[in-house]
């Protein structure tokens, strides 16, 4: 390196040369000038480097030799240069070129000229809620490359973490990055940076892979919410022990949303087969706000938050038609900041996961055939998930939601006396069926756990192996507990409030449920709900009583006295006791509503039949000696029994 000083011993010009010998032995030589220092790394020092022939303003990290005297740094700088020079993703800071003099090794990188995470939450402190998810999703989009080229970085972190002169976030340093060489291959070397590594890094004896970069994801995005690591302690060895015993809290004092909170202790499980996987990530409400999310921020967010006129362009928008769509198709959208371009719009489609829940939802091959009752029935398996799927070929528009749900106007089947019954009452009737709360969304993972579901009303809840029920309403966060006690086994509820972050203050036997209620949740993604009514706040919230399974249909019976029978045509009964009325909803999701009395001689034959069934399968739980509604929910006891036929 030529070294030009000036008498006060300040750089004047530096120059460094690579020399190219040619085929034919002719030595070309490409000049670099060396610009404005940009950092200092354990091995490298980098700066500004302009190639004096194309002009191009690289960065360039330089190593010297002499610091590579052991073996192992060797190694690890060629491994780095291996791995690093093998990828190529927006979100990865791109490795230009590589060579060596007598003196240094020289790594000429892609240029990020507005430093790291690091530098600007020492500058803003921390950042808000829409910086994070910009963030997060440029890093996922870079692990997923990376996980993809079977490569786990190991030293995620702020300071790895760049930012382009386009505000474009690139993930850098590839110094601890290892390849695997096969399918489930584990590392054992422990390495990382203390506040971002993984519990089972630190465990040397279990091995780690992919999930570590997950974890360290993980406190990244605490740090740039809360403006601090959540383990950091002035000590290593206390910062460990935290770790290892996942000791960290969210401070009062900073306000962040119920959805960063749930996902940050997604993310920081101890057990790494726990972890979110970066679809579920994406998937989370926390990343799939129904709203849009910037692709890049204004470079005014170096300095300050992004202005709420900003923020506003990319919430949720009100109107129906933007609502969201079913969760196999996520609503994600990564907008450019000029937000005036509302084509910019990137459908994702959840990957598939072996996560939870193990049952995912599927778009075709369980829709029966019109004729019903013939051989498309047998394709049923997957009535598990239902309410709002539709078929992947049906526009947004057509996915029902309660807000898009059509109500046909008419509605009563037969003539003569009962269209000539008081109007006005029916449609009092009608009007109190419209607003019954039902089932919309459910999955059924009682393999393991239970029935997860959501509410008309937003309200999600579990129906349990063991018949303990649990209902959270969305709006107030409290929670009912329901135990069958006593010699009757009624239905016992306790009311709670949602505290996922302190578990200790529950009962012991209602710590794993919450936690459960969140992953449903967490699956079931409700809308998020308005402030809670007094009303909301004292009435005790609807659940699922009971719920049973046959091949052709999911059956539930609500504490509201509704039973609601959803076929796996995707069409519906929802039986009202209290105010003697059925709606039906057909393959279209038009819903009709009609008196009991009038429903079963309807002319409607699509809907009688399905009544029938739904009198069939009441009727056998009568003969049975089971009440309405009232067998046994286990589902290895309904897959088990053979009674049931096409209607
Ligand atoms: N592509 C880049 N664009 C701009 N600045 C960079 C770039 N790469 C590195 N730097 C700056 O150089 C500093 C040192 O780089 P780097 O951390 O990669 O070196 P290192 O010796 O590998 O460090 P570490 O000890 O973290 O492994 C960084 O902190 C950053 O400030």
């Amino acid at each position: 390196m030529d070294d030009k000083t000036n008498q006060e011993g300040a750089e004047q010009l530096v120059i460094f040369e690579e020399k190219i010998t040619t085929v034919n032995g002719q030595v070309a030589i490409k000049k670099y000038q060396r610009g404005k220092f940009l950092g200092k790394g354990g091995f490298a020092k980098c700066y500004e480097a302009t190639n004096l022939e194309t002009k191009r303003v690289l960065a360039a990290k330089i190593i010297v030799k002499n610091s590579l005297t052991k073996n192992r740094a060797r190694q690890k700088l060629i491994s780095e240069i291996k791995i690093h020079k093998s990828l190529q993703n927006t979100n990865i800071v791109q490795f230009e070129h590589v060579f060596e003099d007598h003196e240094n090794v020289y790594i000429l990188l892609e240029l990020c000229s507005n430093q790291t995470l690091n530098e600007l939450i020492k500058r803003r402190k921390r950042l808000t809620e829409i910086e994070v998810q910009c963030y997060v999703g440029q890093i996922i989009n870079a692990l997923k490359y990376l996980h993809a080229q079977k490569v786990i970085h190991r030293d995620l972190k702020l300071g790895n973490l760049f930012l382009n002169k386009s505000m474009e976030l690139k993930l850098g340093d590839f110094g601890l990055a290892t390849k695997l060489e096969f399918e489930g291959e584990k590392k054992r070397t422990i390495c990382g940076t203390p506040n971002y590594i993984a519990p089972e890094v630190l465990d040397g004896r279990v091995g780690h892979s992919f999930e570590v970069d997950i974890w360290s994801l993980g406190v990244i995005m605490y740090a740039m919410l809360i403006g601090k690591p959540p383990f950091e302690t002035p000590d290593v060895k206390t910062t460990y022990r935290k770790i290892k015993l996942n000791q960290y809290s969210f401070p009062e004092h900073v306000l962040i949303s119920d959805p960063a909170k749930s996902l940050i202790t997604r993310i920081l499980n101890l057990d790494p087969t726990q972890r979110p996987t970066l679809d579920e990530i994406m998937a989370h409400p926390f990343m799939n706000t129904g709203g849009t999310i910037p692709k890049t921020l204004p470079l005014s967010t170096l300095a300050c938050p992004p202005s709420a006129s900003y923020n506003k362009q990319f919430q949720p928008s009100t109107n129906t038609s933007n609502l969201k769509m079913s969760t196999n198709v996520l609503p994600q959208r990564l907008t450019e900041t000029t937000p005036n371009n509302p084509k910019n719009v990137q459908k994702q489609t959840n990957g598939s996961s072996d996560r939870f829940p193990l049952q995912k939802p599927s778009s075709s091959g369980n829709i029966m055939d019109d004729n019903f009752g013939s051989s498309g029935l047998n394709n049923a398996q997957n009535v598990g998930y239902g309410g709002t799927q539709r078929p992947q070929s049906q526009k947004p528009n057509d996915i029902r939601n309660s807000q898009s749900q059509k109500t046909l106007s008419q509605p009563f089947g037969g003539t003569g006396m009962q269209g000539a019954q008081s109007v006005n009452n029916l449609g009092v009737k009608q009007n109190q069926a419209k607003s019954e709360v039902y089932v919309k969304k459910w999955v059924d993972y009682s393999s393991r756990y239970g029935l997860g579901y959501l509410l008309s009303n937003g309200a999600i809840g579990v129906f349990f192996n063991d018949s303990t029920k649990i209902v959270l309403d969305t709006k107030t966060f409290k929670f009912d507990y329901m135990e069958r006690k006593g010699q009757d086994r009624q239905d016992i509820c306790e009311t709670y409030n949602l505290n996922t972050y302190n578990l200790d203050i529950y009962p012991q036997d209602l710590r794993k449920k919450v936690t459960l209620l969140q992953h449903f949740r967490d699956y079931l993604e409700p809308e998020p709900q308005t402030a809670a009514s007094e009303e909301n706040e004292t009435k005790s919230l609807v659940y699922v009583k009971k719920w049973m399974k046959t091949r052709h249909a999911i059956m539930f019976r609500l504490s509201n006295k509704i039973v609601q029978v959803n076929f796996t045509d995707k069409t519906e009964i929802i039986l009202s006791s209290e105010h003697k009325m059925v709606t039906y909803v057909n393959k279209n999701g038009d819903r009709s509503h009609y008196p009991l009395a009038t429903a079963l001689d309807s002319q409607n034959t699509e809907m009688s039949k399905r009544l029938k069934y739904t009198k069939e399968i009441l009727t056998h739980m009568l003969n049975s000696g089971q009440n309405a509604g009232e067998t046994n929910s286990n589902s290895n006891n309904q897959r088990s029994n053979p009674s049931w036929q096409n209607p």
